[in-house]
């Protein structure tokens, strides 16, 4: 049965820029000033004395087959980064993350596409990697071609596309496949006219046959009309897990 585990997880990021090193020192005063104005990550010292974002700690949540989970907070507070620590970009500094199920992630618009190759190469080599059948390959290549429209395009290097037909072989491959854990950030709610609604169709029943969704949005529209759960995350840790009307009334209150 897919499930999601993750505990006490903790990220942080190094900074490499020539100055980090004595940032805090240039910050002075107004360093404990920004970090407690702040609703994004913090800075902090590692053990070798760097200065380091501290981006999430210590969280800890499951996700159980049937769970739809919308993850909230402000700019910065760590939802994109939590997304792609569970799908496996970011190695946990602390902690531990799990996932038992087929994942597809849905995280940013270029999906590991090779600009030198073709649309239909992208779509092949997309099929080899998630090791399919010639036969699904033939059904998923048919299937983004009529979603994307790309009509003799898809036989073009994807670098020649402009950034509307680039979105639409992305998003089109990657809801192709119904996987058992979907991961969503909601750049892919994001657009306008006739592709997002087809998107949108497209995505409803996706998300309708995954059994699990984590998706980060700021629209609390889309959190009531697909969550049945929500994660409020606040610099890096959580501040509320509940039911969707419970943790948006407090939020959106906050
Ligand atoms: N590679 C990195 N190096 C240093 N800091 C980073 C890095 N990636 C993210 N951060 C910082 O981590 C914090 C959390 O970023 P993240 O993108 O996860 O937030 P978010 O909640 O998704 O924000 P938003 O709603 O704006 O998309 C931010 O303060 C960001 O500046």
């Amino acid at each position: 049965m897919p499930k999601v585990s993750v505990q006490h997880l903790s990220i942080i990021f190094p900074l490499y820029h020539g100055e980090s090193r004595s940032l805090k020192r240039h910050l002075g005063d107004k360093f404990s000033k920004w970090q407690a104005g702040s609703p994004s990550a913090h800075l902090v010292q590692d053990n070798r004395d760097r200065t380091v974002v501290s981006v999430l700690n210590d969280i800890t949540f499951e996700v159980s087959p049937g769970e739809r989970v919308g993850l909230i907070g402000r700019n910065g507070a760590g939802k994109t980064t939590l997304l792609r620590t569970l799908a496996g970009i970011y190695e946990p500094v602390e902690g531990r993350v799990r996932l038992e199920g087929t994942i597809g992630t849905l995280l940013d618009s270029s999906l590991g596409m090779n600009p030198e190759l073709t649309g239909r190469e992208n779509i092949r080599l997309f099929g080899l990697h998630g090791g399919l059948s010639q036969q699904e390959v033939e059904r998923i290549d048919q299937d983004v071609q009529e979603f994307g429209e790309l009509g003799s395009y898809i036989d073009l290097p994807v670098k020649t596309y402009s950034s509307g037909m680039k979105v639409r072989l992305a998003f089109g491959l990657a809801t192709s496949l119904t996987p058992q854990i979907l991961l969503m950030d909601e750049w892919f709610l994001a657009g306008d006219g006739n592709f997002m609604l087809k998107a949108k169709e497209r995505l409803g029943s996706m998300i309708e046959e995954a059994d699990i969704l984590i998706l980060s949005t700021h629209q609390p529209k889309v959190l009531k009309e697909w969550c049945t759960r929500v994660i409020w995350l606040e610099n890096g840790k959580i501040r509320m897990d509940g039911r969707p009307e419970d943790v948006l009334d407090i939020y959106l209150e906050d």
